[in-house]
Formats: structure tokens, C-alpha cells, sequence
């Protein structure tokens, strides 16, 4: 993973490579791999970036979680974290708003992913045409979008500081066009394409993190008793100065006992439980030989579940990360977000989602679960959708 695109490059299964088009971030190399991922990541992990999605999470979370209280029992946390995560996603990804829009794109786009993994076959009534065809309605949806925030660009003759960049598609949009040199910009297509690809490794991770996380807690009592301590601490210290509530993103990373859930849960769940690579030439690794064309399959459920690397793994151990801090590293034993130059931009985004959720989850209710098993292939997923039955905690 640490490899700079010339000795291994992503090989996806033929149904997604189908579906994802050639000029994906997923699948791109070289110059222009690096040209968009660093403009994403770059955004993404941007202080004022943060500063302005915290206050988007906290409404999200706060009005799907106050819901909960009128709700008929049980509460399917699968797919409430969903609808959390999708409005914070599309927020990011083209700044849409809750509403009709954002409706019909995630019932295209659930339609579009059914066929990530399936028999690649092209023929009306397969199900990888009946996705090429979401894929084409989302296209056009989100051509529109980007027509709308291109004609305000040129309608106010924007340079790179007089409208603020807002979303992901604003900085693939300034990208190479400011002072009027169009050359180097990226092509529309480009821009709605890859728009629609991010959707891909952003709509599922999270939710799931968010219900393993409450699966983890739920059979784990006393892990749940000291979160939510520190987080009901953290609530009465935050209302002695400020009652309106509002927290910064720097709030809930100073919270170390809720990081170490999440990076426990993230070790655990094994949310991406592997990336596929091709060998560009012959590789020796550890006296083997890959040989060039072959595929490789980089397993990080073997490395997060290993004992070499994790006493006990297979326990749920938040405290181990107060011992593991210094000596692990992160690089080739934690690698829930992948590593080298594809490692995930939206690493830092999805904890600080995981950190909100959980502190409005943790400091509203109790809950109790049913009993759920987790699915490991061919995505993680939740055998029922966790059902929970929640109790209000007043305060
Ligand atoms: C718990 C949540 C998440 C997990 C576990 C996760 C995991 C990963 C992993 C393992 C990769 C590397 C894939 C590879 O090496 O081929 C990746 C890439 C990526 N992720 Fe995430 N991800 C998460 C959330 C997100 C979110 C919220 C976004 C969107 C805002 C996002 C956007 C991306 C993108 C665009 C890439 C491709 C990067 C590239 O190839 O340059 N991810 N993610």
C-alpha cells in the first residue's frame, strides 16, 4: 500500500469497474490520481471545513435521534445511522439539503451500488443494466447541480476567493480555472463522475461503524457505563459556560476514551475487510513471488485480528489503545482507512460523525438490543438491522 502506484494499482471485480466508469478516483493512477485525491483530502481535513460540518452532523444526528422518542419499538440502527449519514454525505459531497432531492438521488443511488457486486452480464433485465441505468439518471442529476454552481461562478466572475468553496464539487469545479485559464480545469464529466464514485466508499462505511459501535457497546456494559460518563461529564462541563450547546470538532476529539471506542470499533468491525491490487511487474515480498498481472487481495481483517498484533482480538477493548498509543504502528497494524497515497480522505470526517453520533446516542438514551449477528461478505452488514428498544435518559 505504501507503493507509489508503479507496483500495484486497484483491480476491482468486472461489475464495478462496469458501473464506476474509467475516470473514477477508485480506479485512476499516477498524475491525475494524486492531482484529485489531494484536492479532496485537502478539503476535507481542512480546519474550516470541519469548524463548518460539525454544526451540519449535529443537526442531522440531533433530529433523526429526537425521532426516536416517538418511534414504535424497535429502532432498526442500521438503517436510522443510514439516513443520519446520507444527509451528511450529500452535504459534503454538493451541499443538497434534506428535502425531495435528496430523497429521489439516495433512492437512485441505492439502486445504482445494488450492482457493485454481481454477475456482470449487460442485458436488459440484468441487474448490472438496471444499475448502468440508475447510474445514468444520477448522472444527470448531478450534472445539474453542477450546471447551477458553474453558471454562479461565471455569473459573478468568480476567482478562487470571492465565493467560498463550499462541497466537494466546488473544489473539483475551481480546480485549474482560476484566472480564466480553462485549460487545466477538469472536464465536467469528470467532476459529476467522480462526484457520484465518492458517494461509493461514503455511503455505507459510516452507518455501519455508527451501528457496530452500538452492537460493540450493547455487549459490552461497562465499556458503554464509561463512555457515556465521559461524555454526560463532557455535556454538564460544555452547558456551565454555553447552554446552546454548540461544540467544536476539536470538542469531541478531546473526548480519549470515546476515540478509543471508535478506533476499537473500527479494528473490529473490519468495515473494508480487504483492497484488491494488480502487480504492475514481478514482486518478491517475504521470499514470495507475485508474479506481474496477478491480483492481490490485502486482507486487513487478518491484520486487525491478529494476536501478534492485538492480545486477545477477537474481545472488544477500548482501554488496549491507552496501552497500544505509542507503540503501535499505525501505518501496517491499524488500517481500517487503507494507507499510502489511497488512503481514505474521509478518515477524519467519519470519526468525527462516529464522535457526534455517539455523544448524542450515549447522553439521550439507554437502550437494550435484540439479539443480531454480524455478516461479514460480501459487505458487513447486520443479519436483522440491529433492533434496539430506547428509553430517554432526562437530564
Ligand atoms: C468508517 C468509514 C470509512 C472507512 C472504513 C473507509 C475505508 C476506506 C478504505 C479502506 C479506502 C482505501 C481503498 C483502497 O485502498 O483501494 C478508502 C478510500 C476512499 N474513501 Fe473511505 N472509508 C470510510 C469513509 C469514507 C467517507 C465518509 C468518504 C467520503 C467523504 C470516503 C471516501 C473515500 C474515497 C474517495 C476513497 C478513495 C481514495 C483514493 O483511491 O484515492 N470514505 N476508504
Amino acid at each position: 500500500m505504501q507503493n507509489h502506484g508503479n507496483t500495484f494499482i486497484p483491480a476491482y471485480p468486472k461489475s464495478i469497474t462496469e458501473l464506476m466508469g474509467k475516470y473514477s478516483i477508485l480506479q485512476i493512477n499516477g498524475s491525475l490520481h494524486k492531482r484529485v485525491h489531494g484536492l479532496i483530502a485537502g478539503f476535507l481535513k481542512s480546519p474550516q471545513f470541519k469548524a463548518r460540518i460539525t454544526a451540519d452532523i449535529e443537526n442531522s444526528v440531533k433530529l433523526n435521534l429526537s425521532l426516536w422518542r416517538d418511534m414504535q419499538s424497535p429502532i432498526y440502527v442500521q438503517d436510522e445511522t443510514q439516513k443520519i449519514t446520507f444527509e451528511v454525505l450529500v452535504k459534503v459531497l454538493m451541499s443538497i439539503d434534506p428535502g425531495e432531492d435528496l430523497n429521489l438521488l439516495k433512492r437512485e443511488f441505492e439502486e445504482f451500488i445494488k450492482g457493485l457486486i454481481c454477475i456482470p452480464i449487460k442485458l436488459p433485465g440484468t441487474r448490472l443494466y438496471k444499475s448502468l441505468k440508475a447510474r445514468e439518471r444520477l448522472l444527470k442529476m448531478v450534472g445539474k447541480i453542477l450546471e447551477v454552481k458553474k453558471m454562479a461562478m461565471e455569473n459573478t466572475n468568480c476567482t478562487q476567493n470571492t465565493i467560498p468553496v463550499k462541497d466537494a464539487m466546488d473544489v473539483l469545479l475551481r480546480e485549474g480555472g482560476e484566472q480564466n485559464n480553462e485549460t487545466h480545469a477538469l472536464p465536467l464529466d469528470f467532476i459529476t463522475g467522480n462526484i457520484i464514485e465518492m458517494m461509493i466508499p461514503g455511503e455505507e462505511t459510516v452507518p455501519m461503524a455508527m451501528t457496530l459501535a452500538v452492537k460493540f457497546l450493547s455487549d459490552s456494559p461497562v465499556a458503554l457505563d464509561k463512555l457515556r460518563e465521559e461524555n454526560m461529564e463532557f455535556k454538564r462541563q460544555k452547558n456551565k459556560f454555553d447552554s446552546s450547546e454548540n461544540y467544536a470538532w476539536t470538542d469531541y476529539m478531546s473526548l480519549p476514551f470515546t476515540q478509543n471506542v471508535i478506533s476499537e470499533t473500527l479494528r473490529m468491525a473490519n468495515i473494508i475487510n480487504a483492497v484488491w491490487r494488480k502487480a504492475q511487474r514481478d514482486v518478491e515480498i517475504k521470499g514470495y513471488l507475485i508474479p506481474k498481472g496477478w491480483c492481490v487481495l490485502a486482507s486487513f481483517t487478518s491484520v486487525h485480528m491478529d494476536e501478534e498484533n492485538y492480545k486477545s482480538p477477537y474481545q472488544f477493548d477500548p482501554w488496549r489503545w491507552e496501552k497500544l498509543e505509542a507503540a503501535v504502528n499505525y501505518n501496517t497494524r491499524f488500517t481500517p482507512f487503507g494507507g499510502g497515497q489511497r488512503l481514505c480522505p474521509g478518515l477524519e470526517l467519519s470519526r468525527l460523525e462516529l464522535s457526534v453520533f455517539l455523544h448524542h446516542l450515549v447522553t439521550n438514551y439507554r437502550w437494550v438490543a435484540e439479539k443480531d449477528g454480524i455478516v461479514h461478505f460480501p459487505t458487513v452488514k447486520m443479519k436483522r438491522k440491529l433492533p434496539i428498544t430506547v428509553t430517554s435518559i432526562s437530564t
